[in-house]
């Protein structure tokens, strides 16, 4: 089954309702701090609410829950407690738990996939839908509810496998707990079968996704009916998704989509008896609801897809990925081009550094008819940076990793300088995905360094450092976003990072030029700026701004979103950043190895080839044309010295290179999430606050 468009629609529209969930779940690690219903966070001033059942003695009266370290779910309000008690109780997460803590499995690790199913499974059998056991066996890659299960695929034939032996002893558990909840104890003879359980799991498995309230981090799992589920994965999608959670303190936006704008295709099976408007209006009257939005314009009768995996990673890796979880190898436009497409080569480190005059590339016999490295050369640096990567993730020392993270990438930048022949096997470009995933790691740790240091220190000298420090994580976010945008212009799928990196180096711009450590730093005799607002740099060079925030401020004018506005927005943003980039650029990257050899971190024209030179030359001002000129040629406002000198200019310009990136980053945020979105509101607030605050 597939989902297809009933109609046009431009970009940056709801193409649903917001969709109700059939099951969901909080990870284990969430259970202590948010509250099951509704997925808000708990108010640790108030005791948690506990599911009610006045027949059970619950194990975690409310007075221990803080000490114990036994999961259980918790709820924000006796509202929510009342609206999911019956689920909890009678689906038999309750009796799971009991099960987890008792010495009948071993179970490893995170529990809501099961959690989820049995949910899923008392869902199926309020609306009649459920098999008997008898009909499932002939019948075994049958639809429930319509979802699809993929457990032959799942299961296959290797039972050392993984996900073969989690799904056998998940549905053992799930049967078991359902036995209790009958008040069935024995436990020791294995009562019928339990493939039932098996195939709702793995339905929870291939339907459900990671639920991201806020666009944070992922807080548990939710399923969701057919005109959800049956949207098929791209690796360039059409489409995204948001949530909203109706809790307390949340208000719904006004401009909610009321019709679905997307309609199911292809072959309906056989065993597949439910409506569909009886399933989307689903079970939970609360809980997580889902919304699918436009991020490119749909044709009517064009398939509307989502993506399924993280597409900042090279063609192999998102298939490594798809096929652990899915078992299917995608077929969509990037992956079935050949040669792969521009971005794929640039997220591999294959392509050839070509326009500076130090370097004079050839194409030899090593690289294919478009220029790309053999894929063998740059596996050496590859690895060890992912093993830098690694040790961070799992160790965390800030310092210790910034140093090893900033070797491997500044020898790369050195290796690259050298003639092909005198390079050594081990090549790793500014673009790669793994040198991406260094520039987030470093930017936050090195905002955790600065923020360490002033937590010990209040002497100047360390104030300076860590200003310093402070300065580097902008620097480090900066060079992110300009690569995930020099990806994002010929891939428009990456949309949702491009949003979210701008927003992020924007408030991390705002903060920079906020910072009180200013005041150590001003040059003796000149005033020190404090106007720093959006009314007073309003920028010279754009009309930008004007019309982004307006776009912030009145949700309705949506006058900008469509392919067209969305062109020439990109380009003009582009444009006007790099002309404001040249004054504070050099500054933030002043005395650091690796950084002080990315000459723009917007612009990556010098690792074009010849094949794809021509394709995406549109968007970028000319290198040259760029001098280091202030933004708006004129002198300094506050204090009328020359151009470009003083720290006052410094960090207007700062200031107004932070109110760039928030605006078009929250203009971004809108086309992905809508108006009423967090992340579009928290770029909002920031540029407001900032104004408050200046
Ligand atoms: C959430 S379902 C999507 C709807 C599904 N096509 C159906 O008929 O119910 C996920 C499953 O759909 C299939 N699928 C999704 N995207 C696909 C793609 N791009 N290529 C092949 N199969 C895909 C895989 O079997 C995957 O496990």
């Amino acid at each position: 089954m597939e989902m297809r468009a009933k109609e046009d629609i431009d970009m940056g529209h709801d193409v649903t309702p917001p969709i109700p969930p059939l099951a969901f779940s909080l990870s284990d690690s969430f259970l202590r701090s948010h509250c099951s219903a509704c997925f808000l966070p708990l108010n640790p001033r108030i005791p948690p609410f506990l599911p009610i059942d006045p027949s059970i003695v619950h194990p975690f009266p409310a007075t221990s829950t803080s000490s114990s370290s036994s999961p259980s779910v918790l709820y924000c309000s006796p509202e929510c407690s009342k609206a999911d008690s019956d689920r909890h109780m009678s689906s038999g997460e309750h009796h799971l738990f009991l099960i987890l803590q008792s010495e009948f499995t071993t179970w490893q690790g995170d529990t809501s996939d099961l959690r989820a199913s049995l949910r899923l499974l008392l869902c199926f059998e309020k609306l009649g839908l459920l098999p008997r056991q008898n009909d499932l066996l002939p019948n075994i890659s049958c639809r429930i509810g319509g979802l699809i299960s993929n457990r032959e695929k799942l299961i296959g034939a290797d039972e050392f496998d993984e996900t073969f032996s989690r799904i056998l002893e998940g549905g053992r558990l799930m049967s078991l707990a359902r036995r209790w909840r009958d008040g069935d104890f024995a436990v020791e003879e294995e009562k019928g079968d339990t493939l039932l359980e098996e195939i709702v799991l793995c339905q929870v498995i291939t339907n459900s996704i990671e639920v991201q309230v806020n666009e944070g981090r992922p807080l548990g799992i939710a399923v969701y009916g057919p005109s959800f589920s049956w949207i098929n994965h791209s690796c360039s999608p059409n489409a995204c998704y948001r949530f909203s959670c109706h809790g307390s303190g949340t208000t719904q936006c006004s401009s909610v989509e009321s019709r679905f704008r997307i309609v199911a295709s292809g072959e309906v099976t056989r065993t597949w008896a439910c409506e569909e408007s009886k399933l989307d209006n689903g079970l939970c009257g609360y809980g997580p609801r889902i919304i699918v939005r436009s991020i490119k314009a749909i044709k009517k009768g064009e398939e509307v897809c989502v993506t399924y995996t993280d597409l900042l990673q090279p063609k192999d890796m998102r298939h490594s990925e798809l096929w652990e979880t899915y078992r299917f190898i995608c077929k969509c436009s990037r992956c079935s081009v050949f040669p792969q497409t521009y971005v794929d080569c640039v997220l591999l480190g294959h392509v050839a550094l070509k326009g500076n005059a130090t370097i004079t590339f050839n194409v030899t016999d090593s690289f294919s008819n478009h220029g790309f490295i053999e894929e063998e050369t740059c596996k050496d640096s590859a690895h060890c940076l992912g093993e830098a990567i690694d040790e961070y993730l799992s160790i965390g020392d800030p310092e210790t990793s910034c140093q090893k993270l900033e070797n491997i990438l500044s020898e790369c930048l050195q290796d690259d300088r050298l003639k092909p022949q005198e390079r050594p096997s081990s090549n790793l470009q500014p673009l790669h995905h793994l040198s991406l995933n260094a520039y987030i790691i470093l930017a936050s740790a090195y905002k955790i360094r600065a923020i360490n240091l002033l937590a010990i220190h209040s002497e100047v000298d360390y104030k300076l450092e860590a200003f310093n420090m402070h300065r580097t994580s902008t620097a480090y976010s900066l060079l992110l976003a300009g690569a995930v945008h020099h990806l994002f212009v010929p891939e428009t799928s990456l949309i949702v990072p491009a949003a979210n990196f701008w927003i992020s180096v924007g408030e991390s711009l705002l903060s920079l030029s906020r910072s009180l450590t200013w005041n150590l730093t001003v040059e003796q005799g000149k005033p020190h700026s404090n106007l720093i607002s959006l009314s007073s740099y309003g920028c010279g060079r754009c009309s930008l701004m004007d019309k982004l925030e307006a776009n912030l401020i009145c949700p309705k004018a949506n006058s900008i979103l469509g392919q067209d506005a969305f062109n020439e927005i990109s380009k003009k943003f582009l444009d006007c950043i790099s002309m404001i980039l040249p004054e504070v650029w050099p500054s933030l990257i002043s005395g650091h190895n690796y950084l002080k050899d990315i000459c723009d971190p917007v612009d990556f024209r010098w690792l074009r080839t010849e094949a794809f030179s021509s394709e995406h030359s549109q968007l970028h001002v000319d290198c040259t044309d760029v001098g280091s000129s202030c933004i708006d040629g004129k002198g300094c406002v506050s204090c009328a010295c020359e151009a470009g000198r003083c720290t006052n200019r410094e960090r207007t310009t700062l200031f107004q290179l932070g109110s760039h990136c928030l605006l078009y980053g929250g203009y971004l945020s809108t086309i992905c999430y809508g108006c009423c979105s967090l992340l579009t509101s928290y770029s909002k607030n920031l540029l407001y606050n900032a104004e408050k605050c200046s």
